[in-house]
């Protein structure tokens, strides 16, 4: 009876058992990777379930269990992509920093995780001179600091005017976005397209949409993403556009560079200089600079906003931190003006955002690395070709072993530390600029981020002139908004400050 009445189930029942097939074979775990325990699931179907926990409900958790239970170790987690090999410890973690770009590419998943093929299919990505040109300037910081601050005051002025008593309300992640783009737009292409408000609204809505793009095309089968790039892009769009709004800087400078060659000695020293004095072949064009400027563009301006909104948000649920920081700006600007060097002698302002960063990094497992060919580790454990492997960044961040009361955000934290080392080199380990196996916000080894030296002294220059110019605090009744999870992301959520000219 059963039977006569649903004849679909035969076909139900054939097409389940095919799909789970089609599954345990997609999701099947190399055997070399038994020897790796597992969070969750190892079972091919029912790592599903693990990855549904992992991306919707608590992949910090995991991953935290994880690396304790493994240290110092290896442990792998199913994601509904695929599975990733995650190593626990700092000298297990050292390994994969250390091993050659042959064995362990760290380029192959980054241009991966940004879809790079499909939404910035023009990047030659063999060439990615960007990066050095970036290294080899942005270091030079002392020149370019000036244009930093005297355009953060601006900057300020524009997006937040305050005047006499009265408190304006700001939402923060977009204003901190428009300040951080003002100000990065300086150093990025100059006067006077920096100030130009269409220009930055061009510029904040390529990083909005190159981010939703890299979500979608995500979720498509590879033989679908050219088409999901083709319907949900715009990036082709934002590129035309940007090309119109340099193109006139671009057609005097090429004039310029032209004329005196080597001997233009009022050359201007910005990001779009140094890509036109560097690039070689096809990337010699209006089109190749514009690119390289859209793809810096986005990888500053984003994480240099996010950065200085958690720091915010930080000091309004640690108030007692106020005055301290803000006795040491007024000191150290008294002593240097508004410098490099005086951005130096802020340690407490150094410790706080470096202390921000490590406990609110925006990645519970940081980038990747892809395997190239078996990989052996020193406990003897290999894993083979095609394996990714993702960084534990938070869990690192929070070791005990690392960081005593690890889960406590205090200020202070590494300004203790600078101050219990002897010397200043040996203090400089614990700065905010500087990279460390312990502290991996900003990746550490040949992979770190090359504009870490400009974040950190946008960060704190921005945090130093909020301090002696604003009195801040939270709307009445409201705090630190809950943060955005899914996965290994986080996020910061958004609520109102109020600023008022400082009355004190
Ligand atoms: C708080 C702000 C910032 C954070 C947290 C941050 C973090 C990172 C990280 C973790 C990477 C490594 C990605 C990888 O290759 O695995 C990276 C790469 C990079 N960052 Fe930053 N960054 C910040 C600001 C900046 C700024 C201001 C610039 C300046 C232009 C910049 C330029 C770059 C570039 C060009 C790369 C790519 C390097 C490559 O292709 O290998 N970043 N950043």
């Amino acid at each position: 009876m059963l039977y006569e009445s649903t004849p679909g189930l035969p076909f139900l029942t054939g097409f389940l058992v095919l799909v789970s097939l089609f599954i345990a074979w997609y999701r099947r775990v190399d055997p070399l990777l038994d020897a790796v325990p597992t969070v969750g699931f190892s079972d091919p179907i029912l790592s599903y379930l693990s990855a549904f926990r992992y991306n919707l409900l608590n992949g910090a958790l995991m991953l935290k269990e994880g690396y304790e239970k493994t240290k110092p170790g290896l442990f792998k987690i199913a994601t509904f992509r695929r599975w990733i090999v995650v190593p626990s410890g700092t000298e297990m973690i050292e390994e994969v920093l250390k091993a050659p770009d042959s064995a362990l590419s760290a380029r192959g998943p980054l241009l991966d995780f940004l879809q790079i093929k499909y939404t910035l299919s023009f990047l030659n990505m063999d060439d990615m001179y960007h990066r050095s040109v970036v290294l080899s300037k942005v270091t030079r910081m002392a020149a370019i600091f000036d244009q930093i601050h005297d355009e953060l005051v601006g900057a300020f002025d524009d997006f937040i005017p305050t005047t006499g008593q009265e408190w304006v309300k700001v939402s923060t992640m977009p204003a901190m976005q428009r300040i951080v783009c003002q100000t990065s737009s300086r150093v990025a292409v100059g006067a006077p397209l920096y100030r130009d408000h269409d220009y930055q609204t061009l510029v904040i809505s390529f990083i909005e949409n190159f981010m939703i793009s890299v979500l979608i095309i995500s979720c498509f089968p590879k033989f679908l993403k050219p088409m999901a790039a083709r319907f949900f892009s715009r990036i082709p769009s934002h590129v035309r556009q940007t090309m119109e709004f340099i193109r006139f800087i671009v057609e005097e400078r090429s004039a310029k560079m032209k004329e005196f060659g080597e001997n233009w000695d009022d050359a201007p020293n910005d990001m779009l200089m140094w890509l036109m004095s560097e690039a070689k072949g096809v990337e010699r064009s209006l089109e190749g600079w514009t690119r390289r400027l859209l793809i810096l563009n986005f990888a500053s301006i984003n994480a240099t906003s996010v950065m200085l909104t958690q720091t915010l948000y930080r000091l309004l649920a640690h108030p007692e931190y106020i005055e301290p920081l803000r006795q040491e700006v007024e000191a150290v600007v008294a002593e240097e003006g508004w410098t490099k060097a005086g951005m130096d002698k802020m340690h407490k302002i150094d410790s706080f955002v470096r202390e921000t960063q490590r406990i609110d990094t925006p990645m519970f497992l940081g980038l990747n690395r892809l395997a190239l060919r078996p990989f052996t580790f020193s406990n003897g454990v290999t894993i083979p070709a095609g394996t990714l492997i993702g960084l534990p960044d938070h869990s690192v961040h929070t070791d005990e072993e690392i960081y005593p009361n690890a889960q406590e955000f205090d200020g202070f934290r590494f300004l203790k530390l600078r101050e219990k080392e002897g010397d200043d080199v040996l203090a400089a380990r614990h700065q905010m600029a500087t990279t460390s196996v312990e502290l991996l916000s900003f990746e550490y080894g040949r992979n770190a981020c090359p504009g870490r030296l400009l974040a950190a002294n946008e960060v704190k220059a921005l945090l130093a002139h909020i301090l002696v110019t604003y009195d801040i605090k939270f709307e009445e009744g409201k705090g630190v908004p809950r943060e955005l999870r899914f996965g290994s992301f986080r996020a910061p959520g958004n609520a109102n400050i109020l600023f008022r000219k400082r009355q004190k």
